[in-house]
């Protein structure tokens, strides 16, 4: 019998685009069903041998309805790449306007067009609802929705709705006991749009696009393993799932001869010289036998390239047979975190100016440049790094952090020293150190990481601090040099209560890893007053804290909703102490100083009276002394005027 698959989606362009697409690859093996999320029901789901739905959004619109019986992925999705080439079309530093369903979807495929590499265009969003069309955009392009794109735009490019990527293809053809070479023949088709790309004869084109990072792009988004060489067979391009398959120990690949890195390569790439050619053949390597495919390529500008791309399936030498891919039993989860070390994926964050961050902090993970993080503790920035360093050449090599706000100078000497056989920077040979809290490093200490970094010792650092590096450097507290080399490229993380968007989101995140749960939401456990209260709450703490909360809330024995009640004393005592101490009149008060800073006694007065209290000089004279003898309020008594102080704003 035919297996089953239902397709949910939010919208009915995607739901037409993809099942289409999702058609032409597994028509002839799954009976497939396309319906939007408002129609679908948990019974229907049930029916189903698996759920795929479109987007996070459909699955959120479905999270209440879902049951233990359905099994579920959620689409990775990516551009059509065939219709890249149309954008390119438009002219370089031209407004577009990218034209999509809805806010959501349009600020989305911005971000992702950015990050494959298309900065050389402005691009607006456009969507139903979004207000006046701008006369002057002459340019639009759209995933699908032609239909509301502005009538007077004369050049619309349809780039079709975003497809499911090949890694969603191989988890549906391994969910289902398919042959794997499904997958192959989609990744096959990436690899045609991506020579086509290459072929692009238009010159200007090539000279003022990026097309280096959208070609890269297009590698690391493919899943096999895929490098590209000269004529002289130096690596010009290559993706991490190549290094993993080989096994590849060497750093910086790019420049580096493919026979030096695989010389097991060196007989069939002399043996295949013809232009234009595709040859296929079995190499062994270590203990594996390894299908490689060497796809010759002439460029726009006429050099002579190599694509070679590694079969999916490694054969054991030890085994009988080729045992392929491993099938995952149980529900998939594509959620869930299969290795120890993070990865971008693990940062999670829905505000926009955090979003631009990530973007900025993936490009610089195809770099080598040393990387200083500065943010607040808690605000993920050893996510960032490992992040960073996941994503990089050097994720085969160790990442090793050098925590130093935990130890002695003694000790951070030897972490730092090369010469010691058991310090970290001799660990992180080849790989990338991790220096967590580098304003901790003494004057010697920092001298000694200037040697770090004239020494020709293979590390890549990244440090982070939650101080003002360029302030210390300034007043003599941390070595200019230093500063300046260290900061080659910096990333900065917003604090917890500047994106208070992301506080549902980092709850069941963390909730929902916790708890084993996938589809958990706050409601079910919390009560709409602890909601009200972990929504107002300042959080110095940042992610670890909401993290470190929702474990004490999974130890918390409760039969019921948590309420406030159920917070930590150290939570509740805060409380207290606002309850204790604050009267109205003194909120009032405090409210109108962080609303007006540096207001004169009279002007406050002014404004407490405007809001209908009835009060005397006097007694806001007194109420003012009170609030700066316990530190939340400060008086400038030469110049006057009074301002709410950090632990003022705390008690709002
Ligand atoms: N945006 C985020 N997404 C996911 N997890 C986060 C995020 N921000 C913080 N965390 C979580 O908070 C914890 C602390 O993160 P991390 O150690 O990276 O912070 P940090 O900024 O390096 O802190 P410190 O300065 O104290 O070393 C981690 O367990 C991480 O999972």
């Amino acid at each position: 019998m035919k297996k089953t698959m239902l397709l949910v989606s939010s919208s009915p362009s995607t739901s037409v685009g993809l099942r289409s697409y999702l058609t032409h690859i597994f028509g002839r093996y799954i009976k497939l069903e396309a319906r939007l999320a408002d129609d679908v029901t948990s019974e229907l789901m049930e029916q189903f041998d698996l759920v795929l739905f479109a987007s996070k959004g459909a699955a959120r619109a479905l999270e209440t309805s879902m049951t233990p019986k359905i099994h579920f992925l959620i689409c990775i999705r990516t551009f059509n790449f065939t219709y890249l080439n149309k954008i390119l079309s438009i002219p370089p530093n031209s407004d577009v306007y990218l034209v999509n369903d809805s806010e959501k979807t349009t600020k989305s495929a911005i971000r992702l067009l950015s990050t494959y590499g298309f900065s050389q265009y402005h691009f607006v969003p456009y969507y139903p609802g979004c207000g006046e069309a701008d006369y002057s955009i002459q340019y639009a392009v759209t995933l699908g929705e032609e239909r509301y794109v502005p009538r007077h735009i004369p050049n619309v490019m349809d780039i079709g709705v975003r497809v499911a990527d090949v890694s969603t293809i191989a988890e549906i053809a391994s969910f289902f006991n398919l042959s794997m070479s499904i997958a192959d023949v989609v990744t096959q088709n990436y690899l045609n749009q991506f020579v086509q790309l290459l072929k692009m004869s238009n010159y200007q084109v090539r000279q003022t696009t990026n097309m280096n990072f959208i070609t890269q792009s297009i590698i690391h988004n493919i899943d096999i393993g895929v490098c590209m060489v000269n004529k002289e067979h130096v690596i010009i391009m290559v993706n991490n799932p190549f290094v993993k398959e080989l096994e590849i120990q060497k750093p910086h690949l790019v420049g580096v001869s493919i026979l030096e890195a695989v010389p097991e390569f060196e007989e069939i790439l002399k043996k295949h010289q013809e232009p234009e050619s595709l040859t296929t053949e079995i190499i062994r390597h270590e203990s594996k036998k390894v299908m490689v495919t060497l796809q010759k390529i002439r460029d726009a500008n006429h050099e002579d390239l190599t694509l070679i791309h590694l079969g999916r399936r490694m054969i054991r030498e030890d085994s009988a047979e080729d045992n392929g891919l491993q099938i995952r039993d149980g529900v998939l989860n594509p959620e869930q975190k299969t290795e120890t070390w993070y990865q971008f994926r693990d940062y999670r964050s829905e505000n926009t100016q955090v979003l631009r961050m990530l973007e900025m902090a993936k490009r610089i993970s195809l770099t080598d440049y040393r990387v200083l993080i500065q943010g607040e503790t808690g605000t993920g920035k050893e996510v960032l790094a490992q992040a960073i360093h996941n994503n990089s050449s050097r994720c085969r090599n160790a990442f090793v952090k050098v925590n130093l706000s935990a130890m002695s100078e003694l000790q951070a000497a030897k972490e730092l020293d090369t010469a010691e056989e058991n310090s970290a920077a001799r660990h992180a040979q080849g790989g990338t150190l991790y220096l967590d809290g580098i304003h901790n490093l003494t004057q010697d200490l920092q001298r000694v990481t200037l040697g770090l970094l004239d020494s020709p010792f293979n590390v890549r650092l990244i440090a982070s601090t939650d101080q003002n590096l360029y302030e210390m450097s300034r007043e003599g507290l941390f070595l200019r040099e230093l500063f300046y080399r260290m900061n080659e490229v910096s990333l900065a993380t917003l604090p917890v209560r500047e994106r208070l968007e992301d506080v549902p989101l980092l709850f069941e995140y963390f909730m929902r890893n916790i708890y084993n749960t996938p589809s958990l939401t706050w409601r079910e456990l919390f009560s709409d007053g602890l909601w009200e209260f972990l929504m107002g709450y300042c959080w110095p703490g940042n992610g670890k804290e909401i993290e470190n909360l929702c474990k004490y809330f999974y130890c918390v024995k409760s039969d019921r909703k948590l309420t406030e009640r159920d917070l930590p004393p150290y939570i509740l005592s805060q409380i207290r102490e606002n309850e204790e101490h604050l009267s109205p009149l003194e909120r009032q008060v405090l409210i109108a100083l962080s609303q007006n800073p540096k207001k004169g006694r009279a002007a406050l007065l002014r404004i407490v009276r405007e809001q209908g209290v009835d009060v005397t000089e006097g007694k806001i004279r007194r109420l003012l002394q009170d609030l700066s003898d316990r530190g939340l309020v400060r008086t400038n008594r030469t110049k006057g005027g009074c301002e709410i102080t950090g632990k003022g704003e705390t008690f709002l």
